[in-house]
């Protein structure tokens, strides 16, 4: 079955969010906005699974089961508001495996995913496929220097980034320069011995990556070193590592990763900078992951879309922007000049947050601190001003009485009383 999920859904935000859940349990997203364009993704190639909207701008998302006529269904999934789903017995008929009520529950999305394949919890072998490092910024100058030298070493390295950097990326482009096979293992806490076995024992020659390493428990990270140490150095596969950004030492010193493991893994390191360090090279990315989700489209990106995008500080990286362009590509339609309507909204206005992902107490405090002369108060008033807005409401809900509070959020009551009489009004007992 195929892994590639199509995304059929207008409301952008909500796109995104699917299209990184679909990534994270390893599958490839395709985000299109409408019937037509779910059309044509369907025509260019398969897909393992749909997650389908039903309210879409031109007609009924079933209408896209209705006049099936590709070979396999995929399995599908309706993502609905409540009740909108009017008849499920004929959305069965059609194929619809599963219903997803929006808000939609993470847990049963994944759940979903998870029929259409397996993660690859084994070490799987991955077609060559050239892998243009692009990029420019001063920021990637050592990243490249560090690559080359990486491709003519066979020694242990690490790659360190954030999520979306492009770890997989540069141990996708070393271990396909290498010339050998390209194994990967993608560490789950617990992994069977006989999946790290089978992992080292690929021919002399092959490359084998192991992705998060640090989320390895520690009684697979001791069976991982037993294995290591079993093998003479030369018959084993050359390993490549991926890490957050925080490093394999920065798990050592917090006690998660075995001091004997990073001594064998860390000898080279690659570190990854985030997308925000390197803006310069946003536009020559955007092109690029344009050119490989729609290779024939003839679309350009407007000055102030770049603009806009490059003011944005791309917590999700690489990866994000990926997404963004294929979501611009649907809202498109692959011709013509993108345009600051056709990006997800939260990249259209100048604050550069994701509005959906922030919690209600982040808007306000960023709303608040917004308004703040920050140049003429130091912190302690700031927090000052927090904790006086904290306790009032907190007081609230014990019926304006200190010592019911003190005792039941276990606060001392002669430090409580005092910050109380400190506050504006000074609301002692
Ligand atoms: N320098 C680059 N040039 C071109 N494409 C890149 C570059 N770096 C990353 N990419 C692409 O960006 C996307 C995200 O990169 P990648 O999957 O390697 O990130 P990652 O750090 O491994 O994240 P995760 O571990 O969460 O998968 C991929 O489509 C990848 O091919």
């Amino acid at each position: 079955m195929s892994t590639r999920v199509l995304i059929v859904e207008d409301n952008r935000s909500l796109g995104l969010a699917l299209a990184s859940a679909v990534e994270r349990v390893k599958l490839q997203p395709e985000l299109v906005g409408s019937l037509t364009h779910a059309r044509e993704e369907l025509e260019k190639g398969e897909f393992g699974g749909i997650l389908l909207d039903l309210g879409l701008p031109d007609g009924h998302g079933l209408s896209l089961l209705e006049d099936w006529r590709g070979g396999e269904m995929p399995l599908v999934a309706v993502v609905t508001a409540h009740g909108e789903i009017e008849n499920a017995i004929e959305a069965r008929k059609l194929g619809v495996v599963r219903f997803l009520t929006k808000p939609v529950a993470f847990d049963e999305l994944e759940e979903f995913l998870g029929d259409i394949e397996e993660p690859q919890r084994e070490p799987a072998e991955t077609e060559h496929k050239t892998t243009a490092l692009i990029g420019a910024a001063p920021a990637m100058q050592e990243v490249f220097q560090k690559t080359a030298h990486a491709c003519l070493s066979r020694e242990p390295l690490v790659i360190r980034g954030a999520a979306g950097t492009g770890r997989s990326h540069v141990a996708t482009l070393i271990g396909n320069h290498s010339g050998g096979r390209l194994l990967w293992l993608h560490a789950a806490p617990e992994v069977e011995s006989k999946e790290f076995e089978r992992a080292l024992s690929a021919e002399e020659g092959a490359t084998l990556v192991i992705e998060d390493v640090a989320v390895l428990s520690k009684a697979s990270q001791r069976e991982l070193i037993r294995l290591l140490d079993e093998r003479e150095v030369a018959s084993l596969p050359r390993l490549i590592v991926t890490c957050d950004e925080e490093g394999l030492r920065g798990k050592v010193e917090e006690g998660t990763l075995e001091a004997e493991l990073y001594y064998r893994l860390q000898v080279l390191e690659i570190f990854l900078p985030g997308l925000k360090e390197r803006l310069g090279d946003l536009p020559a990315l955007a092109y690029h992951f344009l050119g490989q989700i729609d290779s024939g489209g003839r679309l350009k990106f407007g000055g102030e879309v770049l603009e806009k995008l490059q003011g944005y500080d791309w917590p999700g990286n690489l990866r994000e922007l990926r997404n963004v362009v294929s979501f611009c590509i649907s809202a498109r339609g692959g011709t013509g000049e993108v345009r600051v309507e056709d990006l997800p909204e939260y990249l259209q206005g100048g604050s550069g947050r994701i509005v959906a992902e922030a919690s209600p107490l982040e808007e306000c405090l960023d709303a608040w601190i917004e308004g703040l002369d920050l140049n003429s108060m130091t912190y302690q008033e700031i927090q000052g001003q927090v904790e006086g807005l904290l306790l009032g409401e907190l007081l609230k809900r014990f019926d304006g009485k200190p010592s019911r509070m003190a005792r039941e959020l276990g606060i001392n009551r002669s430090t409580l009383r005092k910050k109380l009489r400190e506050l504006p009004g000074g609301r002692a007992e």
